[in-house]
């Protein structure tokens, strides 16, 4: 069974066609990227997916059928816009918001405590929101997505405003969360953070669905067929003038990029290499997520 299913979904506000028949699954035990520019419609699909609002066409199934009031209990959301009761402390918050999605009051308070412990913040379950840094305010706002143990979990932008010690915890708890079968909606502008965490990815723009599939997959079926060669001593770069079938060569920090003519196999540029000087690293050269990204939007924007 899905986690979630949009089966020819669309969406549109005053004529203006937001979500063009989109579909996708997202599937249990998996982190799933939701990524596009400004304005490429995720905000709309993950409010639709929560059914706060209706498409007008296509269908929506979470954990298998229609969202039902105890099925919106299995989801955590961390909305984009921010906000928490500021005068409340800490443990109250999290306690409070658990107790609303039908944890009991002892239960609650456990899960409260350790999870303040896992983000180093139990020293201040005393405090009230508003005397918290905004880093800290947005681990607690993470906290209060995840304090009933949900089964879904849908992080919009849950990195932004912390710093990269905050990060690495967060991420290490979303992780957890995957590894525990927990399935994960990550929407994030921050591409780096998304090629290391996602299993799959849509990526949406202008409401339609441009990229769908792996991280994997996506980076190896966009590259460019170039080969990425770090050598023993930077001199051997001279060499590759003598190699036969090479169309171009870009210098990396560290390494040089490497472009075959057509036809020419990479095993045989390694021969070639290798006879002459001595080789640390050679792979496949991938294209980042980021580059993937900009590559996409520039390209369906100029079509
Ligand atoms: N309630 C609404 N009424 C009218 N237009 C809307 C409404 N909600 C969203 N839109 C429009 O739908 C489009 C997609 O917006 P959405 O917020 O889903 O994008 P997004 O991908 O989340 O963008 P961002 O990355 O900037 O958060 C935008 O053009 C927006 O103006």
């Amino acid at each position: 069974m899905h986690a979630l299913e949009f089966k020819g979904v669309s969406k549109s506000f005053a004529e203006k066609n937001v979500i063009r028949d989109i579909s996708f699954s997202v599937e249990q035990g998996e982190i799933f990227g939701l990524l596009g520019p400004n304005g490429a419609g995720k905000t709309t699909l993950i409010r639709l997916l929560l059914d706060i609002i209706k498409p007008d066409s296509g269908e929506i199934r979470v954990f298998g059928d229609s969202l039902t009031a105890a099925g919106k209990d299995r989801i955590g959301y961390l909305p984009e816009e921010r906000g928490l009761y500021r005068k409340t402390k800490l443990l109250d918050t999290l306690v409070y918001l658990a107790q609303l999605k039908n944890v009991p009051k002892k239960e609650a308070q456990a899960n409260a405590e350790a999870l303040l412990k896992s983000l180093d913040l139990y020293e201040h379950r005393g405090k009230r929101v508003e005397e918290l840094s905004k880093g800290m305010q947005q681990k607690i706002q993470f906290l209060s997505s995840i304090i009933h143990d949900p089964e879904l979990i849908i992080l919009d932008e849950p990195f932004s405003g912390l710093d990269p010690v905050s990060t690495k915890t967060v991420k290490a708890k979303i992780l957890e969360y995957r590894n525990a079968g927990r399935t994960v909606i990550l929407s994030t502008h921050m591409m780096e953070q998304a090629q290391k965490l996602c299993d799959r990815i849509l990526m949406l723009n202008k409401g339609q669905r441009v990229l769908y599939g792996t991280v994997a997959g996506i980076r190896k079926e966009q590259g460019k067929n170039s080969l990425l060669v770090e050598f023993a001593e930077k001199e051997s770069l001279n060499i590759l003038q003598e190699i036969p079938g090479i169309r171009k060569i870009i210098e990396r920090e560290g390494s040089v990029e490497i472009f075959p003519e057509d036809g020419i196999r990479a095993q045989t540029v390694l021969q070639e290499l290798v006879r002459r000087t001595e080789i640390l690293r050679f792979e496949q050269a991938l294209p980042s997520l980021n580059e993937i990204f900009i590559e996409t939007v520039e390209r369906v924007s100029g079509e």
